[in-house]
């Protein structure tokens, strides 16, 4: 069983825009429990009031599966340990274990603490010493390990076994700077392994050579058995290494358990509630957990993929608690059509002219319309070509007009003129804009006929110009999201004029919003 060491709560938060509330920390320590990671790295007690009460807290609380962890420094050059605050807020958190991080660079030692090579050996074993002496377990992380070993390895060694004096459990080699490579990240840790080899060794990698999981993953292979990391790779500059992967890399790929049985599944989630906590959108393209990292887009792989989900995806997406999903597009083939026909129950009958329908689909991808993000007006398209299918509605015309008149402002006003089972129905409304007056006429003549429609609601309008060097000529992309409280869909109009766009994208919303609530109606009846 590989110890997975989270520290998303501590070197997490020292990436930048991320900010932690006490209970922000609690929740997401609640949450790591429950994955069942070995240990949660709260945060620094000696650092702020934030983190200090975030253990005061953990310490009242019941935990399943991990142990909770503080994190310090050694004690300052010119103090003894038992009179080192830091030392102290370590004890006063009241946590089973302790992080400590002590220098094994002897640049560090002369240039940044400014003392001498043996006074910091003399740091490490006492702090480390003090704090098992005081009944706790100590996670010794060696920073800058991997630079120190390159500049002198026998000073780099010493500092490890002034850790193993003092009683540490583990010794955590840490590439601090993130700028060390996997080979030398193996020969290094061999070496370490045949120096200490009763002890206990764990890995701490930074990604700023993009290489902090294939440094854990080499570490453990070569006997580490502690890998340090946190929740979608957040963390000091270009973040630490991404637990999100390496989980899933060693449980799937190498072998070995890191997770409870049957808790894999459960890190997709966790991944996107921790990137929710954090404020951050969630990265889309992250492996295992992203929302595109099992999505389907070239219609070359999607066709295979009909065939076995075996030909492009490397795990089955469920293990780790994520799914296969296929995008429509310029790129699509036939195969993106029919898998998206039977994602929203289309029964597409071998009369259906799928080519037909996908050079159509193409040929308005060139106009500007984007169906990756507009499912709704995909299925909308299809099912117009369906013989048995019936609008809930036929557009006849609207008109928009916008005015400023000297002290009234600005006034927009709309008309629609629509038929509705063989009655033509001809509204006019007012809005804030003209695509809200829009929206107020067309929502005013379907109402006597679909009541439900008061309960669409527009979620976001997103514009986008495509061709920005033709100036307000240029061609206009809307995309709307549109939720009826039960479900939320998302659809696309363009056009050269900036209220069609707007028309395109608004219509298919109601009638696609119409149409799922007419199946489903169906479906329950
Ligand atoms: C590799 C890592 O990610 S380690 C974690 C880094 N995280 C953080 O720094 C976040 C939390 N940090 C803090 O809140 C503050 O920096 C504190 C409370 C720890 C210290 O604040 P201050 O006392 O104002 O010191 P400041 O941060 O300016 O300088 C760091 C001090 O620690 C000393 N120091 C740095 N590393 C060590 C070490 N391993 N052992 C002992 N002393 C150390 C430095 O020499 C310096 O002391 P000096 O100015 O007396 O020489
Ligand atoms: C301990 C730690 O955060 C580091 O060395 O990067």
């Amino acid at each position: 069983m590989i110890q997975i060491y989270d520290t998303t709560l501590r070197d997490g938060s020292q990436r930048t825009d991320i900010s932690f509330s006490v209970d922000d920390k609690l929740n997401i320590a609640r949450r790591l429990d429950d994955l069942g990671v070995a240990f949660i790295e709260g945060g620094w007690p000696g650092s702020n009031p934030k983190d200090a009460e975030f253990f005061r807290r953990a310490a009242k609380m019941e935990w399943r599966h991990a142990k909770i962890v503080a994190f310090g420094m050694t004690c300052a050059a010119e103090k003894r340990a038992h009179e080192d605050e830091n030392i102290r807020a370590l004890l006063d958190a009241q946590t089973p274990y302790c992080a400590v991080v002590g220098k094994s660079s002897l640049l560090h030692v002369h240039e940044v603490i400014r003392t001498t090579p043996q006074n910091n050996l003399r740091m490490i074993e006492e702090s480390v010493a003090y704090l098992v002496q005081n009944g706790r377990k100590v996670i010794y992380d060696a920073e800058h390990f991997f630079d120190g070993y390159k500049e002198d390895a026998n000073y780099a060694l010493q500092t490890l076994e002034a850790a193993l004096r003092g009683g540490a459990e583990t010794l955590v080699l840490c590439d601090t700077n993130g700028g060390t490579l996997p080979w030398e990240v193996g020969e290094i840790v061999r070496t370490v392994r045949k120096h200490f080899p009763a002890a206990q060794l764990g890995i701490h990698a930074h990604n700023d050579s993009e290489c902090a999981v294939a440094n854990s993953l080499v570490a453990v292979r070569e006997g580490c058995i502690q890998v340090q990391g946190t929740i979608n790779g957040y963390g000091e500059r270009c973040g630490n290494a991404n637990l999100c992967s390496i989980i899933p890399d060693l449980e799937l790929k190498m072998g070995l358990k890191a997770l409870p049985e049957g808790h894999l599944a459960k890190l997709t989630e966790l991944s996107h509630y921790v990137a929710e906590v954090a404020n951050l959108a969630p990265d889309e393209h992250l492996p295992y957990v992203g929302r595109a990292a099992f999505a389907h887009k070239g219609g070359i792989h999607v066709a295979a993929m009909r065939r076995t989900s075996r030909s492009y995806q490397h795990i089955d997406p469920e293990l780790v608690g994520n799914r296969s999903r296929v995008v429509v597009s310029e790129l699509s083939g036939r195969g993106n059509l029919l898998s998206k026909a039977e994602e929203y129950g289309l029964n597409l009958d071998e009369q259906f002219d799928v080519s037909s329908a996908l050079k159509d689909l193409k040929g308005l991808e060139a106009q500007g319309f984007s169906f990756e993000a507009a499912e709704a007006s995909v299925v909308m398209m299809l099912r117009r070509r369906q013989p048995d299918y019936q609008p809930p509605f036929e557009l006849i015309d609207f008109t928009a007009s916008v005015e400023h008149r000297q002290g009234r402002g600005m006034i927009a006003e709309a008309t629609v003129k629509v038929r509705v089972n063989g009655e033509v129905i001809h509204t006019a409304a007012d809005g804030n804009g003209p695509v809200n007056a829009l929206d107020r006429a067309l929502r005013k003549a379907l109402r006597p006929f679909y009541p439900e429609i008061d309960h669409f609601h527009l979620k976001d309008y997103k514009v986008r110009i495509l061709d920005g060097n033709h100036g307000t000529m240029a061609t206009t992309r809307v995309l709307i999201d549109t939720s009826n409280g039960v479900s939320q869909w998302s659809t696309v109009g363009a056009s050269t004029n900036i209220i069609e766009a707007s028309w395109l994208a608004l219509a298919d919303s109601v009638e696609y919003g119409l149409w799922e609530l007419s199946r489903r109606k169906t479906h329950e009846g």
